[in-house]
């Protein structure tokens, strides 16, 4: 799909289409598309991070709280989405040892339990030693700075979702 095609898209099929580039989100796209035309790929990624910029703390913990746990019970109960069903996946969350499954379980948890939101990263990017590090560490920051950090990786999860439907199209969308 050229971005004259994402351009020249209805509101309710470019919904169809980008609803979910932010995790359970389609309030997301629903709010960019007033934003057409997008003069590139680029140009609809920065209004997508625009809107979340532009959210208020409770608005971008919002965001973050509609992320599924990693290697959580939406995976076990097969109730993922299929963008998030894919990155974990990818991540090699869906073959965990039992012993890095109750591990995960219990950073997520004191994770949540401290800051109030899900530990949030683009598991695309990583494998499972460096997710189960990175969530070792985070657990230390100041919540600020992991609301901050939480909001980057929603990005960074978001640009490839996007990339995804873009550059590879996706005819099962539209
Ligand atoms: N909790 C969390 O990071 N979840 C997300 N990360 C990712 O890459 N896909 C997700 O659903």
């Amino acid at each position: 799909m050229d971005i004259d095609a994402v351009n020249a898209l209805p509101y309710e099929d470019f919904v169809d289409v980008f609803g979910n580039v932010v995790e359970k989100c389609p309030i997301v796209a629903a709010a960019v598309w007033s934003t057409r035309p997008f003069a590139s790929l680029n140009a609809l990624e920065a209004a997508v991070s625009e809107f979340i910029d532009a959210l208020p703390e409770s608005g971008k913990e919002g965001i973050l709280r509609c992320h599924p746990d990693l290697a959580g019970r939406d995976l076990q109960r097969g109730t993922l989405t299929r963008e998030s069903r894919g990155e974990q996946a990818q991540a090699g969350l869906d073959a965990l040892e039992p012993a890095e499954m109750s591990r995960m379980a219990r950073l997520n948890g004191e994770y949540k339990e401290r800051f109030g939101f899900p530990f949030v990263i683009c598991a695309r990017m990583c494998d499972k030693a460096n997710i189960l590090q990175q969530l070792s560490e985070r657990c230390r920051n100041e919540r600020a700075a992991e609301r901050a950090r939480g909001v980057e990786e929603v990005k960074k999860i978001g640009r490839l979702r996007l990339q995804g439907l873009v550059l590879t199209g996706s005819p099962d969308k539209l």
